[in-house]
């Protein structure tokens, strides 16, 4: 038996993330395998990783020493039911949103839990998670869950279950409105004269800056607005109009909505 197999359950892109940084920063692809129904799915992860795929539940589930749960939340019941009768003691790490550790214990068997909430940048090294584990789960099992997430980026612990619906809000699903933004400057861009190219290249620069500047500046993000915003000014007429449409509320009652929705993914799942 291999102690250090790890098994992921379900092979889309968030698996793809993971599996890509581990063997990045190392791991053997023989000793991940993974469950993936899509044949096209299990040939894309064998050649671009040499990792070990299935179509459905398989014995050697039970080599694996920490199983990663990354189907989608209304796929897990199906998996768990299939899976389950073959995992041993295992470390599971889940990716799901919404679906509670109590959730993962019953269905699961699973006993030591640890949830990430990732977000797509992690394709490309420049994620950053959320992390929660179970009271069961000892500082080695946070340690593993830590080696998975590192290649992707950053990632944060969260104290409690619940905090893991805000990080999904947030940073999970943070990405779609990045792009929804950038979608809407480009258009506007465009539709003011420019080439579309360059309106892309500049609502894309000006993205990156303005990260890196608040990420480097001792001064707040408000702060920052007003370095940018001249009394009487264009920057000035632009935030007038958002603060006339509330664009500070929408994104406020977006972002509930989206934790409302995982809060209601759990709950179908318990
Ligand atoms: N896409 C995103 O931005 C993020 C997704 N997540 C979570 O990650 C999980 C996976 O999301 P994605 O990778 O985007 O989805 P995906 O659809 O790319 O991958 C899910 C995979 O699970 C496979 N699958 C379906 N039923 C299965 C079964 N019974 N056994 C094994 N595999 C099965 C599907 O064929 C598919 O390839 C979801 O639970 C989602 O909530 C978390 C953070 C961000
Ligand atoms: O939309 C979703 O449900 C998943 C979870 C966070 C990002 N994508």
């Amino acid at each position: 038996m291999n102690s250090s197999t790890l098994a992921f359950i379900g092979g889309g892109n968030m698996a793809g993330a993971l599996i890509g940084g581990l063997i990045q920063a190392g791991s053997a692809a023989s000793s991940i395998l993974v469950i993936e129904p899509q044949a096209a799915q299990r040939e894309s992860l064998r050649q671009r990783f040499g990792v070990r795929v299935y179509e459905g539940a398989v014995a050697e589930l039970g080599e694996a020493e920490a199983v990663v749960w990354a189907v989608k939340p209304q796929s897990f019941a199906e998996a768990a039911v299939a899976c389950a009768p073959h995992f041993g003691a295992a470390l599971h790490i889940s990716v799901m949103a919404g679906v509670r550790c109590a959730a993962i214990a019953r269905r699961a068997g699973a006993r030591r839990i640890v949830r990430a909430m990732p977000n797509t940048p992690a394709l490309i090294g420049q994620g950053i998670a959320g992390l929660y584990a179970s009271p069961q789960a000892t500082a080695d099992d946070r340690a593993r869950a830590e080696r998975l997430l590192n290649p992707t980026g950053q990632w944060l612990w969260v104290e409690q279950e619940a905090q893991l619906d805000a990080v999904t809000a947030l940073s999970g699903s943070g990405p779609a409105y990045v792009f929804y933004l950038l979608e809407a400057m480009i258009d506007a861009g465009t539709r003011m004269g420019l080439p579309a190219e360059s309106a892309k290249r500049l609502a894309l620069g000006t993205f990156s800056g303005a990260a890196a500047l608040a990420a480097q500046s001792p001064l707040s993000p408000a702060q920052l607005r007003e370095q940018v915003t001249s009394k009487g000014g264009t920057t000035a007429a632009a935030l007038d109009v958002l603060a006339e449409h509330g664009v500070a509320q929408t994104f406020g009652a977006a972002l509930q909505a989206a934790a409302n929705r995982a809060a209601e993914l759990g709950e179908q799942l318990n």
